[in-house]
C-alpha cells in the first residue's frame, strides 16, 4: 500500500459563476491557488481556515465530488476522478445526510445493501460500527428519535461500515452544543486510534483544531487561498487545552489564522 494516503500537487480551483458565464472576458477569481500537501496514511489532519477560504472546496475535490481546475490529487497513489469507497464523507448537516425513513441500523447498512452485500455479511459489520460509535442501544430508532450528536454518530458509523481508508469530515460538530461537541471529539479520537484510518477534518475553530490535529494546515484568506503553514502537534491525547504547550500552540495558530503569519 502507498504510504502516502493523499498527495495534492499544485491544486487550484476556480468556480465558473453563473452570471459570468455570459460575460466572455471576465473570469471569477481562483478560490484555491497552488495547494501542495502530502498526508501520510493514518494521519489525523485538520484543515483550519476562516469562513469562505475554500476548506469545503478542497475536501470536495479530494472526495471526488468536485473537479479541480488544475493540479493533481492522488489518493493511495491513484488520481481522483470521482467519489470512491476508499473515502467516507461525513457532512456538517446530519439532518440532510441520513435517511429519515430508515432506522439507525438500516442507515448504517445502506451503502453495503446497495453494493449487494448479503444480510448475513452486513449484520456483524453494522454491529461493529454501532459499537464503535456507542449506538448499540439505538439500532432500531428512526432519525427523528435521535439527538444531534446521535445523528452525527450515525453518519460516522455509516462511513466506517463501508470501510474507507480515509474518513473526510466537514465541520461535523459545528451544530452541536459545547459539551456534546467535546464528547464527539473524544469519540472521534477513539475511533481513529482503534481503526488507524487517515482522517481529514475541516474546522474554523482554532481550539478544535488544537484539540484534534496531529497536523494542522492553516489556509490563508480568500480569494486565492493557499496553505500558509502546516503545523505539527507533538502532544498526546486527550489534550489539555489549558496547558502551557496548548496555549503556545493556539497563539502560534492565531498568528497565521488572523494575519497569515507572525509579525516581522
Ligand atoms: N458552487 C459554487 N459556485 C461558485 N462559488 C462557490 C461555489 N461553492 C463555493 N463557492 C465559493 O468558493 C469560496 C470557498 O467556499 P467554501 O465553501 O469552500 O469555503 P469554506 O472555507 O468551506 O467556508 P465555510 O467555513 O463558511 O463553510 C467561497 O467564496 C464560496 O462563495
Amino acid at each position: 500500500m502507498n504510504e502516502n494516503s493523499i498527495e495534492l500537487k499544485h491544486v487550484s480551483k476556480r468556480y465558473q459563476s453563473a452570471t459570468k458565464l455570459f460575460q466572455s472576458k471576465s473570469i471569477s477569481p481562483l478560490v484555491l491557488k497552488d495547494i501542495n500537501l502530502t498526508i501520510p496514511t493514518g494521519e489525523f489532519h485538520v484543515f483550519l481556515g476562516q469562513s469562505g477560504c475554500g476548506k469545503s472546496t478542497l475536501l470536495n475535490i479530494i472526495a471526488g465530488f468536485l473537479p479541480k481546475t488544475s493540479g493533481q490529487v492522488l489518493v493511495n497513489g491513484h488520481e481522483v476522478t470521482k467519489p470512491g469507497s476508499d473515502r467516507g464523507v461525513v457532512f456538517q448537516d446530519a439532518e440532510t445526510a441520513i435517511f429519515p425513513w430508515l432506522t439507525v441500523q438500516e442507515n448504517i447498512g445502506y451503502g453495503m445493501k446497495m453494493q449487494h452485500v448479503s444480510e448475513k455479511k452486513r449484520q456483524p459489520i453494522i454491529h461493529h460500527s454501532l459499537k464503535l460509535v456507542g449506538l448499540e442501544e439505538h439500532a432500531d430508532k428512526y432519525p427523528y428519535e435521535l439527538s444531534g450528536g446521535m445523528k452525527q454518530r450515525v453518519q460516522i458509523a455509516r462511513s466506517i461500515a463501508n470501510n474507507p481508508s480515509i474518513l473526510i469530515l466537514d465541520e461535523p460538530f459545528g451544530a452541536l452544543d459545547a459539551q456534546t461537541r467535546r464528547i464527539m471529539q473524544n469519540e472521534l479520537i477513539n475511533i481513529w486510534e482503534k481503526t488507524g484510518k487517515t482522517i481529514l477534518f475541516v474546522t474554523h475553530d482554532i481550539q478544535e483544531a488544537a484539540y484534534l490535529g496531529q497536523k494542522i494546515s492553516i489556509f490563508s484568506k480568500s480569494p486565492e487561498s493557499r496553505i500558509s503553514i502546516t503545523v505539527s502537534v507533538d502532544q498526546s491525547y486527550p489534550r489539555n487545552l489549558y496547558s502551557n504547550e496548548s496555549e503556545q500552540l493556539v497563539n502560534r495558530i492565531n498568528d497565521y489564522f488572523e494575519v497569515g503569519g507572525p509579525a516581522k
